[in-house]
């Protein structure tokens, strides 16, 4: 049976096509599928390869295909209207790079007017003067691309040329412009056995980024109703640039949700585990377990070669932490909650443990103090009440107090672990990384930050970050150059959001209208520029008289969905407290309807997830609902510093509550219901 691969441009370009066209796409695939009786493959008469065909979808449209001349795979490289897919089959030709053993698609139009025009109006100096024929050849530039590459006097000429050149060639010029000799380029691009340049099939098969093998109808169809899942074989460029730049230190992406930071940090992980084949070279950790879990099952989406999966090591930081101090220390015993507060409460009368426990973590911890000089010296902003010097001796006792108790019964807290891992790597002749990727880094405590600049030798690539401090939702506010991270001069925004339709990803960003959002950088973070080109419906915002009918509609809304044909799994209902997850658990449950909590262990599939809105940072759902977001739910009454006690913690306070309703609600790609019983929560707009 013939095979078919798809070019993942077309498969972005599909969504847009008129449902008719679509529809007749799918038809011609399907019978192509089915053996290829019915399709006419026309030859192409000015077409720039000999080999393209096309093939009629309706009377407008036309699709272009690559024919093989030995074999049976097809690639489908265009659908457009009939004079520009013609067009297109005039200026194109694909081959396979003799390097790189990819299949390449180029613009041979656009190469030979770039090339004049670099020609007519380049200075003396060639970019690429110290690169003789001879090695551009070997790097896989062919031809017409080496007298490209002659004309370029500058790495511009060379970045505006990307649509037009191979991509691995692009790679090659690009590298070279970036200052990497041609030895590091082709460690870089080159397939450790030869190339043949004649077997499409295998030339495929490692184009995964830009190809997607087809190889059954059903195959097809779940190809193009999850255009998500492209992430995998396409990347935008300003994603890709990031991913696989070389930084000479720590660098960063930021971006406002569903930029793709995740998928960058992930093909990053792929790109730098290439780079250094070594075993558990690569740490891709992020600040809890199950967030840890959901990048290790990206990584596998990403990467099905298992010795590239071996150099990277997913775990979330408390446990990388953890295994340093226990290969010295032996099994580790960590306090419960309730334990702690039992040994604050042992530790000392004068102050509740809550209040001790937080100074220790917010004050001693963040600030790395380790004297009762330095903490009569701390700034203590946001920590309520002011303390005399008399007063923090007295705190300070009690601290002391606690880690001498817990030193004496040798039992760990997770921050312990932490302090202790860090201190070993310092004394170490040997960190355990090459590389470390962090995401969701707006959430890392600075004790965490510190193990992770300890745990990887400082220099090129050592560190890279993604994250949104915007979608922070804890209280650790950190200063990355405090923590010993400089990322100056390698930050990165992306501006396009993949995931959300622009009417939801709007309104959302209006939750944030005026807060003053730091980027860890000891500035102001921004969203401005943030867009997404999906459009759909306004966000749905309703109040009730009772609980009771609150459920019932939402229940009901749910009920709509589900027979509009969504997956009960692709429905999330978030909250802000943990005890209302039952309940709607229930009311969905007595109508029929498979419903779990997010955090039970049973199995998720075929179940609409419900759980608080911090269990949905890192998830996303094509319909989501935000309920009981009331007065007296949202801001969370017990999480927020009264205004009386403390005029900057109460801020603070309010914008995590503020960033919380704003990851729950951005986890919506197409609907967005918001409801409330009562008075609607003053964080929510007025109209
Ligand atoms: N280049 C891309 N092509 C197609 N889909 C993409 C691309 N980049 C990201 N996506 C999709 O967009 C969605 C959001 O991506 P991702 O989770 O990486 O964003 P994020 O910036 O980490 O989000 P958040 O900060 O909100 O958690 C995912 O469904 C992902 O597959």
């Amino acid at each position: 049976m013939a095979r078919l691969a798809i070019d993942s441009s077309f498969l972005w370009e599909f969504g847009k096509l008129n449902p008719d066209v679509q529809e007749r796409v799918q038809e011609v695939f399907a019978k192509f599928q089915a053996g290829g009786a019915g399709i006419n493959l026309e030859k192409i008469h000015n077409a720039k390869d000999k080999r393209f065909r096309s093939i009629r979808i309706d009377q407008g449209y036309r699709g272009i295909v690559l024919t093989p001349e030995q074999g049976d795979l097809y690639l489908l490289l265009k659908v457009d209207q009939h004079d520009a897919a013609y067009r297109w089959a005039e200026r194109h030709k694909v081959s396979v790079n003799s390097t790189a053993g990819v299949v390449e698609i180029i613009d041979v139009v656009g190469v030979k007017e770039a090339t004049a025009r670099n020609t007519a109006s380049g200075g003396p100096d060639r970019l690429f003067d110290h690169v003789s024929d001879a090695q551009l050849r070997t790097l896989g530039i062919d031809e017409q691309t080496l007298a490209f590459a002659r004309s370029v006097t500058d790495q511009l000429e060379v970045e505006k040329a990307r649509r037009t050149l191979g991509e691995a060639q692009y790679d090659v010029l690009i590298g070279l412009a970036m200052g990497m000799t041609p030895e590091e380029v082709w460690n870089e691009v080159a397939q450790s056995a030869p190339v043949d340049t004649d077997d499409m099939v295998a030339a495929t098969e490692r184009t995964s980024r830009r190809l997607v093998l087809v190889t059954g109808p059903d195959e097809l169809m779940d190809v193009f109703s999850q255009p998500f899942a492209l992430w995998r074989v396409y990347l935008h460029p300003s994603q890709l640039r990031v991913a696989h730049a070389r930084y000479s230190g720590a660098a960063r992406v930021s971006g406002g949700p569903g930029t793709g930071k995740t998928v960058v940090a992930l093909h990053r992980a792929r790109h730098l585990a290439r780079r250094v084949k070594r075993e558990g070279a690569v740490l891709l950790t992020t600040f809890t377990k199950t967030l840890a879990a959901s990048l290790d099952d990206g990584l596998r989406a990403l990467v099905s070669e298992p010795d590239l999966l071996e150099c990277v090591d997913v775990r979330h930081i408390d446990q990388v932490a953890h295994q340093i101090v226990a290969r010295k220390h032996g099994r580790l015993s960590v306090l419960n909650q309730a334990e702690e507060v039992a040994r604050w409460t042992k530790a000392s009368s004068a102050h509740e443990p809550a209040f001790l426990a937080a100074e220790w973590r917010q004050v001693i911890l963040a600030q790395g103090i380790t004297t009762l000089l330095e903490y009569q010296g701390a700034r203590r902003k946001g920590r309520g009440v002011r303390l005399s010097s008399a007063a923090r001796e007295i705190v300070w006792e009690a601290f002391e107090a606690f880690s001498s108790g817990l030193r004496k019964d040798g039992v760990w807290t997770h921050e312990t672990i932490c302090v202790e891992a860090t201190r070993l790597l310092t004394e170490a002749d040997r960190q355990p990384y090459e590389h470390v990727i962090v995401d969701e880094a707006q959430d890392l405590s600075p004790w965490q930050w510190r193990f992770l600049r300890a745990v990887v030798p400082a220099g090129p690539d050592d560190l890279f970050i993604a994250g949104d401090t915007h979608q922070r939702i804890y209280d650790n506010r950190v200063s990355l150059r405090q923590v010993g991270v400089d990322v100056t001069g390698r930050s990165t925004r992306l501006k396009i959001n993949y995931r959300t339709t622009a009417e939801i990803l709007a309104w959302s960003v209006g939750l944030l209208r005026g807060q003053a959002i730091d980027d860890m950088n000891e500035d102001l973070e921004s969203l401005t520029g943030c867009r997404s080109d999906v459009h759909g419906n306004q966000p749905r915002l309703e109040g009730f008289a009772s609980r009771q009918d609150e459920l019932a509609f939402v229940t009901a809304q749910v009920q709509q969905w589900l027979d509009d044909g969504v997956e009960p799994e692709q429905v999330g209902i978030a909250m802000r407290a943990r005890a209302p997850i039952g309940e709607v658990v229930n009311s969905l449950a007595e109508h029929g309807i498979p419903a779990a909590s997010l955090a039970s262990q049973a199995a998720h599939e075929g179940k609409v997830l419900v759980g608080t809105m911090h269990r949905m940072k890192g998830l996303e759902f094509r319909c989501m609902v935000v309920t009981g977001v009331s007065d007296n739910s949202v801001p969370a009454p017990s999480a927020v510093t009264p205004e009386s006690v403390d005029k900057a913690a109460h801020a603070l306070d309010m914008q995590r509550e503020r960033c919380v309703l704003f990851v729950a609600c951005t986890r919506a790609r197409e609907e967005l219901l918001v409801t409330w019983t009562g008075v609607r929560s003053p964080l929510l707009p007025v109209s």
